[in-house]
């Protein structure tokens, strides 16, 4: 790919995305790739979980109604047990509970949801375990207050969330309340509630059958974790045809530990890429965002130099790039380091020296004087501002002068 010959050469450059690198003063581009008992704070997947981003629950807040119906999946293959179970915690609102069946089991032939009003279904027990493999534990997507709710599917194919009385929850004196609230819910229907099929009520069962809705609770959003990549290196990052950057190789991602607690992540062996590695991660064994932040440091500096992180065959002040940019940027001497390729311009020396600046506090040999990757990206956005406001006084003053 030609690079361009200036450091934002591109509108669609984007400083924003994420992620760092990490340094190992061997062998150029080996990665680390051995063996570790550190285990994720979560079995949950953390590129999955990435994917579920609190900024997702607010586009969606502003993105039109769907126009497919995501409960319905006519194709077998698609109805599969949920691969996340959630264990909400019974603490929540008292339910109102019901009692003795005064309506027993309703027996419908066609119990369809496209062809009934919604929540107007009495269900039957025989429907119900056919809809949820007979409760089977794999279907089973949380637990309340009320009890245990299971995904499950109808005859029609419709997906649906089977919210299952606890027995023991069950009082005899409150099966007027248990119908009293199923004929509330069926008479409202909004896009912003959740559907309402029907119900069932027969002698200890109480049964409610509700949309299923398909991607986790706001808690579960809101919980989300910040992934710690590990393996932060410019050959990890991808490049679109408009140069938007993309990281990739999550084989070495680990979800960080939950800041309030001060816990890290404690390593038997260190992973990463040569010359990118956090050299207090390689003192300590302790995992941190931080180590993400120092490999960007990494990052920055190739960027601006045009140089890889280790240079085996330049001389040996110059070997280690990082380091022998910090010293000349110290110097004052940071136009020297800028790659030969990109053209020594007013905004490229402004936003080499910022860069590198920015580039030193990511160095930073101990991680709390390192800022955090969202600092790091305003950073870079503030960079790319100024650089475009120079750039276009450079070519006014070009175009006066010629
Ligand atoms: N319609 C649904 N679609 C998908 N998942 C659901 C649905 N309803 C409930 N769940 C999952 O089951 C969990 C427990 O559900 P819910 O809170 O409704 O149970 P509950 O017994 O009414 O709880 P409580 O009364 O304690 O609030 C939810 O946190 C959610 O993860």
């Amino acid at each position: 790919m030609k690079r361009s010959n200036s450091l934002f050469g591109r509108r669609n450059r984007s400083p924003g995305g994420v992620l760092t690198p990490d340094r190992f003063p061997h062998s150029p581009n080996s990665t680390y790739s051995s063996s570790s008992s550190q285990k994720p704070t979560s079995g949950r997947n953390p590129v999955k979980l990435a994917a579920k981003s609190v900024a997702g629950v607010f586009v969606a807040c502003f993105t039109p109604p769907e126009t497919t119906s995501s409960t319905n999946f006519h194709d077998p293959d698609t109805f599969k047990p949920p691969s996340v179970v959630s264990n909400a915690s019974g603490a929540g609102r008292e339910r109102r509970r019901s009692s003795s069946s005064n309506y027993g089991i309703y027996s419908s032939s066609n119990n369809s949801t496209q062809m009934r009003v919604p929540g107007s279904v009495k269900f039957t027990l025989a429907e119900i375990y056919q809809a949820t493999r007979n409760f089977s534990p794999s279907f089973k997507i949380g637990q309340g207050g009320f009890g245990t709710v299971y995904k499950g599917r109808l005859e029609d194919g419709t997906i649906v969330a089977v919210k299952r009385a606890k027995k023991s929850a069950y009082d005899k004196h409150l099966g007027v309340e248990f119908q009293s609230e199923v004929q509330t819910l069926a008479q409202v229907e909004h896009l912003n509630l959740v559907k309402f099929y029907g119900y069932l009520e027969h002698e200890d069962e109480r049964i409610v059958v509700v949309e299923y809705v398909p991607n986790g609770t706001l808690r579960e959003h809101l919980d989300y974790h910040p992934i710690i990549h590990r393996d932060i290196k410019s050959s990890n990052i991808l490049l679109t045809n408009n140069l938007r950057a993309k990281v990739a190789d999550f084989g070495f991602a680990r979800l960080a530990a939950d800041s309030d607690s001060g816990a890290t992540h404690v390593s038997t062996q260190v992973k990463g890429t040569a010359g990118y590695l956090d050299p207090e991660y390689m003192r300590t064994y302790q995992l941190t965002e931080k180590s993400d932040v120092y490999s960007f440091g990494v990052l920055l500096v190739e960027l601006v130099t045009g140089r890889r992180p280790i240079e085996p065959k330049s001389e040996l002040k110059e070997r280690i790039t990082a380091r022998w940019a910090m010293k000349k940027f110290a110097h004052g001497d940071a136009i020297l380091i800028l790659d030969p390729k990109l053209e020594r311009t007013a905004a490229n020396s402004l936003a080499l020296e910022k860069i590198l600046e920015l580039a030193s506090q990511c160095l930073a040999p101990h991680r709390q004087n390192r800022p955090t990757m969202k600092k790091c990206a305003e950073i870079l956005w503030s960079i790319r501002k100024d650089y475009r406001e120079l750039s276009a006084a450079d070519i006014h003053s070009l175009s006066l002068h010629s």
